[in-house]
């Protein structure tokens, strides 16, 4: 069941918190809204669920018109970051309220909800309570309840915020392999870029209540559309540039000082100033001994040892600074105070408008 969401506009007091967005998530998708704080994300997702009304516009499940429909009339199942379990009943009876609230009752409706437990590893825990599990449990539990009614579309708000680093791995991949089995639409609602890029069929970035990109997490990483983007997904280098030579192979020579780089050139028009997007993982430090002028001339001027890389930042000649992780052999071979040259392949710079 795809969602298609058109000319959506969500206020709260008159301001506008989602404005004019439209939206399609194709059937089976893992879709993640991507934003930080204040973005509009979880209203976004609660108006898909029908807990917060729309001012304008339309929500399509399939070619259903749900906009106006009450959220127990959407078939959704919805998982929330602090689990909303009912503390008063065991687990099975957590699992099984959306079935009895559809009319279900006796050794059937045992049966869904033992099968859709031990699905997440939870069915020795059935008779427990929630306070005697594990955050992790938990969510499991949560997730089993959502998954339970067989709903159309899972609808999933930070699920994984208030649990550890370990745990939000392993429910990262429970959450993962559910939804594949299923194949089931899914909106997912994070400001962590990290599970968004490894989770994600697609993913939205927002900026304040409209989506600013929305691409695979590899385009959305690899080909920001703009520097909030290039920022808000992995960390990024940003240089005001000015772009002296445009190619036709749609590459950009810029000028640094006396040193020229070349990158992808995303300018259209006859536009020349722009914004030097690099990732730090995508530069290479070499030695400053030759007279070579390819690559960014700079002197080390912090380093931080991590284990399987070391992050470095330089100082530009005209005291830009900008950070270098460097991986591989000897990745902590520059001293502080060092000359180096920082190179990048052309394929990996880019030139986007600022
Ligand atoms: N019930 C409400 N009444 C008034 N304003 C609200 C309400 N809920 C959210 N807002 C405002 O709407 C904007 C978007 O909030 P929303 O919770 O959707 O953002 P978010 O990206 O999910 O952020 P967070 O991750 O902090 O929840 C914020 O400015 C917020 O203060």
């Amino acid at each position: 069941m795809g969602i298609d969401i058109k000319n959506l506009y969500v206020n709260y007091g008159g301001m506008d918190v989602i404005a004019d967005l439209s939206l399609t998530i194709p059937e089976g998708c893992f879709f993640t809204l991507l934003g930080p704080s204040g973005c509009g994300k979880t209203t976004l997702l609660r108006t898909i669920a029908g807990f917060v009304q729309a001012a304008k516009g339309n929500i399509y499940f399939q070619s259903q018109d749900v906009t106006r429909l009450p959220p127990h009339r959407r078939n959704i199942g919805m998982v929330f970051q602090d689990y909303a379990l009912f503390p008063d009943k065991t687990v099975a009876e957590n699992v099984a309220y959306g079935l009895r609230a559809r009319g279900e009752s006796g050794e059937a409706m045992m049966k869904k909800v033992r099968h859709e437990l031990e699905h997440v590893g939870l069915g020795h825990v059935m008779d427990r309570h929630p306070a005697a599990l594990s955050g992790g449990q938990r969510q499991r539990v949560a997730l089993a309840r959502a998954m339970v009614i067989k709903p159309q579309v899972l609808l999933m708000d930070e699920p994984l915020s208030n649990l550890d680093a370990k745990l939000r791995i392993q429910i990262r991949e429970t959450i993962s392999d559910l939804q594949r089995e299923a194949n089931i639409t899914t909106v997912f609602v994070t400001h962590d870029q990290e599970e968004a890029l490894s989770m994600s069929d697609r993913i939205g970035v927002m900026n304040k209540g409209k989506v600013e990109q929305l691409g695979t997490p590899k385009e959305i990483y690899a080909t920001p559309r703009t520097a909030y983007v290039a920022d808000f997904v992995g960390a990024a280098n940003r240089i005001n540039v000015t772009v002296a030579e445009a190619n036709a192979d749609g590459t950009a020579r810029i000028m640094l000082g006396d040193a020229a780089i070349l990158a992808r050139n995303t300018l259209t028009g006859t536009s020349r100033d722009g914004i030097l997007i690099m990732r730090p993982e995508d530069l290479r430090l070499k030695p400053r001994t030759s007279a070579e002028m390819q690559g960014l001339m700079g002197r080390v001027v912090k380093r931080q040892y991590l284990g399987g890389k070391t992050s470095y930042k330089l100082a530009l000649p005209d005291e830009t600074l900008i950070n270098v992780d460097s991986h591989g052999d000897d990745h902590d071979g520059f001293e502080i105070g060092t000359d180096v040259i920082a190179t990048i392949d052309p394929s990996k710079a880019m030139v986007i408008a600022s």
